[in-house]
């Protein structure tokens, strides 16, 4: 086996914890409370999906929504760390889509369950190339944007999140230990919309990076 390299960290298998409702301005377009404390949910790793390949539409679902988020992967593992050092466990970024099946999630909501079948299958995390470190030198100051079919949807700062990033590597590591290559997506601004098969989405985090992926349905 040759080593394994963190910039290619979705080959890895490791998890993907994902934060809800992190900017208020999404809350509030989705009419859920503002979070007093992160609400947090997994993606398994054959979520991942990388350029050149598409996005599928569950067959279950009829309004699959995009989320772009900024991600975070986990360079040195740690369970409990403190806010004031989370920062030295970060290796880098990767732009992600929390590809959300809305009509199951609407469905889980009202009847308090788990969000697994809207958020956590085959394609639901589209990211990026691996960005290093210092080439975000103010992760909680930089924009992120989305486009569907050439139209812009998602246009928001990583300064509206209401839980930072070193606060989120703290909370989460209180409870589940992250090890090298875990991925956090940091929660998505306003403007979260429906796709439809044959869209293209292109994504970016202001002039540091941008993905394209095209929407396809799930074969029969
Ligand atoms: O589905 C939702 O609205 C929660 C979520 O993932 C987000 O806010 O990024
Ligand atoms: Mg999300």
């Amino acid at each position: 086996m040759t080593a394994r390299n963190i910039s290619r960290f979705w080959e890895w298998g490791r998890k993907i914890i994902c934060v809800g409702r992190n900017y208020a301005d999404h809350a509030k377009e989705l009419k859920n409370a503002i979070p007093t404390e992160p609400i947090l949910f997994l993606k398994p790793p054959s979520a991942y999906v990388r350029e050149g390949s598409s996005i599928l539409v569950p067959r279950y679902s009829n309004n699959l929504h995009h989320e772009v988020e900024l991600g975070v992967v986990i360079g040195k593992g740690g369970t409990a760390i403190p806010e004031s050092v989370a920062m030295e466990h970060v290796a880098g970024y990767a732009l992600c889509l929390d590809m959300t099946a809305r009509d199951v999630q609407d469905v889980c909501k009202s009847k308090g369950l788990p969000w697994t079948r809207a958020k956590a299958f085959n394609t639901s995390c589209p990211v990026s190339e691996f960005i290093p470190k210092e080439r975000i030198p103010d992760p909680g100051n930089v924009t992120l944007w989305l486009k569907v079919n050439d139209q812009l949807r998602q246009n928001g700062c990583t300064s509206q999140m209401i839980f930072s990033i070193p606060y989120l590597i703290s909370y989460i590591s209180e409870f589940i230990t992250l090890e090298e290559g875990d991925l956090i997506l940091t929660g998505t601004p306003k403007g979260v919309s429906a796709v439809q098969e044959h869209d293209q989405l292109q994504a970016g985090i202001q002039d540091v990076v941008t993905m394209s992926f095209r929407v396809d349905r799930q074969e029969k």
